[in-house]
């Protein structure tokens, strides 16, 4: 105390020290009106892949789990402060893999209901927030626990069966990114106190404090990661937020499992309300309310645009000015240099652009190859795909499966029949397809000699690559033309040995992705590692994973408390 006294004197300017030495305070002192948080340490490590390989207990678990849920249809209800709600607007989620196999049956909200639960959330809100940070941190440790152990299987077959992810796929994300993600987040909600205003005098005492934003938050997930819809709906819970949960009809078993989870590690009812809804009905609703205070939305542009709008029609009836969260495609490239290991573009653009058929908002869509290297990437490119086994999510060999639903199935083909018919375009391998049982679309690779068409620049989101070779003296136009053709800048990747251009390339390429990779593939972020996110049209930018993501979730407050009385108005230089 004694030390802090005397090393903010030496901080005093002329003008303080004059209002010291001439006592116009009477020091009272005391201690601090705010409490600020006890943070527990926590040893954050990200959580390890499994392997599955046969007659390991985790494949025999994942196995039992996948038989368990093609048996059965999971009757899953509307819930609001705890309380289940079922209408007639009755709905199925099937597997994307055997379209006529139903895995769950879920009803939409109506906007009555959608009122109600704004109306719950702000009770909610009233006790939630004042919840101690260590007792949230608790609950959201307890859940990355039961991700990882207890529901690791469940939460595995339903994001298999249910969004059509492979083994591996569903492993790195139901399991590992949603457990990093709830452990993460509680660590970095800890690290945002280590932020506290100087106090340059003893008779002040400056601080920030944390609160959640006012009214409730509205988060909107996609179909393709189940951690993502966890994470959408949990970060801004634990900065004390209330949250009204929209799930996509296509993860909706898996998502529901989260919610079951997070209940079971404690989160009290009301705090996030689970409500499946059609989408345009529930962007009405929570667009319509005094009380959005933020929208915490992960999927497609015209999705986002669209809630964007109806936030700008109606921003003189919120009572917060709402923040708008919206993390969406990309149109992501691998560029190759002519000095980069062939064998490891190869192998990292066949994982890049086909892993989980390529519905990665991440997935590698454009790749630029010299010339000089181009016929023995193409070679290396096709014998990869011959050997690709692509099959139902249950054959723990198939490399990849089908796409989610019949409108990816034909917005992905409506690109090959692109390729099919224009001369600017060459199918080299894949574009086979077929729906009559599951929505498989094989892995495409297209050349182009036209790296401004449509197929270069638009989000496919699907298992379509296309190549554009280009003469190795023409790199300084190249990397223009990655910068330039498209209106996405979520990843990308160059790869080269030649360290001079890497350095050029970082540079040149600064603004056409938030997430650059050097020597790696453009897909594959993990949480506090890579944190999450691009520019231009593929959204905000708030760095899921990373400290700075808890930002957008909080209010916070300055404080300045004063322990001095003043003995008089007047200035020192008044002389009465
Ligand atoms: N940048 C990222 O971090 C990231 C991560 C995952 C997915 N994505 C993107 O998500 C897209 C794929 O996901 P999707 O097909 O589920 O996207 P989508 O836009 O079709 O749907 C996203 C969510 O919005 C809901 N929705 C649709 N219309 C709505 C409306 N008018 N009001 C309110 N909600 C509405 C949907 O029901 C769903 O829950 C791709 O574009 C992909 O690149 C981006
Ligand atoms: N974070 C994931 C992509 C999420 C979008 O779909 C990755 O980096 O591959």
């Amino acid at each position: 105390m004694i030390s802090s006294v005397s090393k903010s004197t030496l901080h005093l300017s002329s003008a303080q020290r004059l209002f010291v030495g001439k006592s116009f305070f009477r020091f009272l002192g005391g201690p601090s009106i705010i409490q600020e948080p006890i943070a527990q340490p926590i040893n954050l490590e990200n959580e390890p892949i499994l392997g599955y390989l046969k007659g390991s207990e985790e494949r025999v678990g994942l196995e039992n789990a996948l038989q368990h849920r093609q048996s059965a249809v999971e009757e899953i209800p509307i819930v609001i402060d705890g309380k289940e709600y079922w209408t007639d607007d009755v709905h199925y989620q099937t597997m994307p893999s055997n379209h006529q196999k139903k895995i769950a049956k879920f009803c939409y909200a109506t906007p009555e209901l959608l009122q109600k639960a704004i109306g719950v959330s702000l009770k909610a809100r009233s006790t939630w927030e004042k919840v101690p940070l260590n007792k949230k941190v608790d609950i959201f440790l307890k859940a990355g626990d039961l991700v990882s152990t207890k529901y690791r299987s469940q939460l595995n077959a339903s994001t298999m069966l249910g969004q059509g992810k492979t083994v591996f796929q569903a492993e790195i994300d139901a399991a590992c990114e949603l457990a990093d993600f709830l452990r993460f987040n509680a660590e970095f909600a800890q690290r945002l106190y280590d932020y506290q205003p100087v106090n340059v005098d003893p008779s002040i005492k400056n601080s920030v404090r944390h609160r959640g934003l006012e009214g409730f938050i509205a988060a909107i997930s996609p179909f393709n990661f189940t951690a993502i819809g966890g994470n959408l709906a949990y970060a801004p819970a634990i900065m004390g937020n209330v949250v009204l949960w929209k799930p996509s009809d296509t993860a909706m078993l898996s998502n529901y499992i989260v919610f079951r989870l997070m209940e079971e590690s404690g989160i009290p009812p009301g705090v996030v309300n689970f409500l499946p809804a059609e989408g345009p009905t529930f962007g009405r609703a929570i667009t319509n309310s005094t009380h959005l205070s933020a929208i915490n939305f992960t999927g497609s542009v015209p999705t986002f645009h669209w809630l964007w709008k109806q936030v700008g029609e109606n921003v003189d009836r919120f009572r917060n000015l709402p923040r708008l969260v919206g993390e969406c495609g990309g149109k992501n490239y691998h560029l190759v240099h002519s000095s980069a290991n062939v064998e490891h573009v190869v192998n990292s653009t066949l994982r890049g652009a086909f892993e989980y058929s390529g519905q990665k908002c991440s997935a590698t869509s454009r790749l630029y190859v010299p010339s000089s290297l181009w016929k023995q990437v193409k070679e290396g490119l096709i014998e990869g795909m011959k050997q690709m086994k692509i099959g139902p999510v249950t054959d723990f060999d198939s490399f990849t499966s089908s796409v989610i639903d019949t409108r990816a199935y034909d917005r992905i083909t409506s690109y090959i029949k692109h390729a099919e018919q224009s001369p600017d375009l060459q199918i080299i391998a894949g574009g086979q397809r077929n729906k009559s049982v599951g929505y498989f679309i094989h892995p495409t690779l297209v050349e182009t000699n036209n790296p401004r068409d449509r197929i270069m620049v638009e989000e496919i989101f699907g298992p379509v690559l296309t190549a554009f070779v280009y003469d190795d003296s023409a790199l300084e136009e190249t990397l223009d033309l990655i910068d330039s053709s498209t209106s996405f800048a979520l990843t990308g990747a160059v790869f080269a040995e030649d360290r001079e251009f890497l350095v050029q390339a970082a540079e040149r390429l600064k603004m056409s992705c938030g997430n650059f990779y050097i020597n790696d593939k453009s897909t594959g972020a993990v949480v506090g590692q890579q944190p999450f996110g691009g520019g231009r049209l593929s959204g905000t930018n708030d760095k899921a994973g990373s400290p700075h993501y808890l930002l957008r979730w909080t209010s916070p407050q300055s404080i300045k408390q004063y322990f001095n009385h003043l003995t008089q108005f007047k200035y020192p230089h008044m002389e009465k």
